[in-house]
């Protein structure tokens, strides 16, 4: 060091690195009133938080250039490629940084190119609704910092905090919900609302929904697992599933139609009256529909009794049965391709309200696959895995693996479920 340095002299710091094309990871701002040059950010991972540049550092020179008093687009436009010099005086006190270990499911669509008020759209990242991101920084109250799971890169990107996508809802949440037509959530008892503390509608409120990672143990009981929606297949794969092994496999459901030929009361569904139904349907179901003429319900009591008996139970229900005590693990059963639609199907017979096994149409594929572009709309970012039935065998076996991870592999679950309060 030169002795004849001022005493006043602030300790600087020279930070000098190479860029290729990734971005510098970091925003900058200016003080208005000083007209001096700060580091307003940096992006956990990228290039300028492993060059050890920090949120708060002075910026006074870039390659030799006082920064003081420019703006801050004139100081990037001499950041661009190649070895950059900065000299900075360092933040005296660095903020403690909120290093959370924080994991969210997205309830929303997100594109920072399209987002005008995202300081910088190319440190943003997009994100689908139901990808799961992990949080990484939450210092500033508007941006967080976040990457999406599985992450193969280091470097985060910015993403709105949960209070700031709140204010967009207009913007992001394009569809708003609409509670399927044809099912009716039980109001009639106060308690049924309070038996699904995380439910579709509690989550659809809120940007982000909190996950934590979730392994059943081998004494707990299985999850219940849901398929949806009726109309491409569901049944026939619910059946083909019990009909594999049923001591293991079965399904709960209390309808009011009349059993196929090779369906057993008490193992696909329970077959009853509609004054059976209607007396259950005031004090033990979540939920209750009609389709193609017969009832349906969700008996919360009848799913419990299969899952305490040690069996796996197996539903096609809306997905309003997210409760951390069924731990429902939801499977989307989805089209395949029109022209694949036509192949598959060339053999199989529908029933539809006015007919009893007729040959498909193309009307009922093209109605298919219109129920399914609305099911995804509203309820992508609660399916935890997609079967395309295409191959019905193809199907079956990956439905079966599907079960098994669910009951015996890590998954993503709502916080709730797991610390309820
Ligand atoms: N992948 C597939 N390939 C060929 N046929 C299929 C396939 N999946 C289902 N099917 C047949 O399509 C017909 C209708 O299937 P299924 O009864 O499962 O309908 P669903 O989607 O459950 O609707 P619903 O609730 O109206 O019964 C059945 O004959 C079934 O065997």
């Amino acid at each position: 060091m030169p002795d004849d340095l001022p005493d006043d002299e602030e300790a600087t710091r020279i930070v000098c690195l190479v860029k290729n094309k990734q971005p510098l990871g970091a925003t900058i701002k200016r003080n208005e009133v000083t007209g001096e040059i700060f580091i307003a950010r940096v992006i956990h991972g990228g290039l300028a938080d492993r060059s050890l540049l920090h949120a708060g550092d002075r910026i006074i020179e870039v390659n030799g250039f006082p920064v003081d008093g420019m703006e801050p687009e004139q100081v990037i436009q001499i950041v661009s490629q190649g070895t950059i010099m900065f000299k900075v005086i360092p933040i005296t006190e660095r903020p403690v940084h909120s290093r959370t270990m924080l994991y969210v499911r997205a309830m929303a669509d997100y594109s920072p190119q399209h987002d005008p008020t995202i300081p910088c759209a190319d440190a943003g990242m997009s994100f689908r609704k139901g990808d799961i991101l992990e949080i990484v920084d939450q210092t500033d109250a508007l941006w967080w910092q976040a990457k999406k799971l599985p992450s193969s890169t280091a470097c985060a990107g910015l993403i709105p905090s949960s209070n700031l996508l709140k204010r967009q809802r207009e913007l992001w949440w394009s569809q708003p919900y609409q509670p399927h037509a044809c099912i009716q959530t039980c109001t009639t008892q106060p308690s049924c609302h309070a038996r699904s503390p995380s439910s579709c509608q509690s989550a659809l409120n809120v940007p982000y929904e909190e996950v934590v990672r979730y392994q059943r143990h081998p004494q707990d009981a299985h999850r219940l697992i849901a398929l949806l929606p009726s109309g491409v297949g569901v049944n026939e794969l619910r059946r083909r599933l019990i009909e594999m092994n049923p001591n293991i496999f079965q399904g709960a459901i209390p309808t009011t139609r009349v059993p196929k030929g090779y369906e057993e009361s008490g193992r696909e569904y329970y077959f009853t009256s509609r004054e059976i139904f209607d007396n259950m349907m005031y004090n033990n179901f979540l939920e209750y529909g009609e389709y193609k003429g017969n009832l349906y319900g969700t008996s919360i009591d009848a799913v419990k009794e299969v899952l305490s008996s040690g069996k796996i139970c197996v539903i096609d229900i809306e997905p309003n049965v997210r409760t951390h005590e069924l731990k429902a693990y939801i499977i989307y059963v989805k089209p395949p391709s029109l022209q694949r639609f036509r192949q598959t199907r060339q053999h199989s017979y529908i029933t539809t309200n006015y007919y009893v096994n007729r040959p498909f149409k193309d009307e009922d594929f093209q109605e298919a696959q219109e129920a399914a572009r609305k099911i995804e709309c509203q309820y992508w970012q609660f399916f935890d895995h997609v079967i395309v039935n295409d191959e019905l065998q193809d199907s079956c076996v990956q439905l079966l693996t599907a079960v098994n991870r669910a009951q015996d592999e890590p998954q993503w679950v709502p916080a709730s479920w797991i610390r309820p309060n």
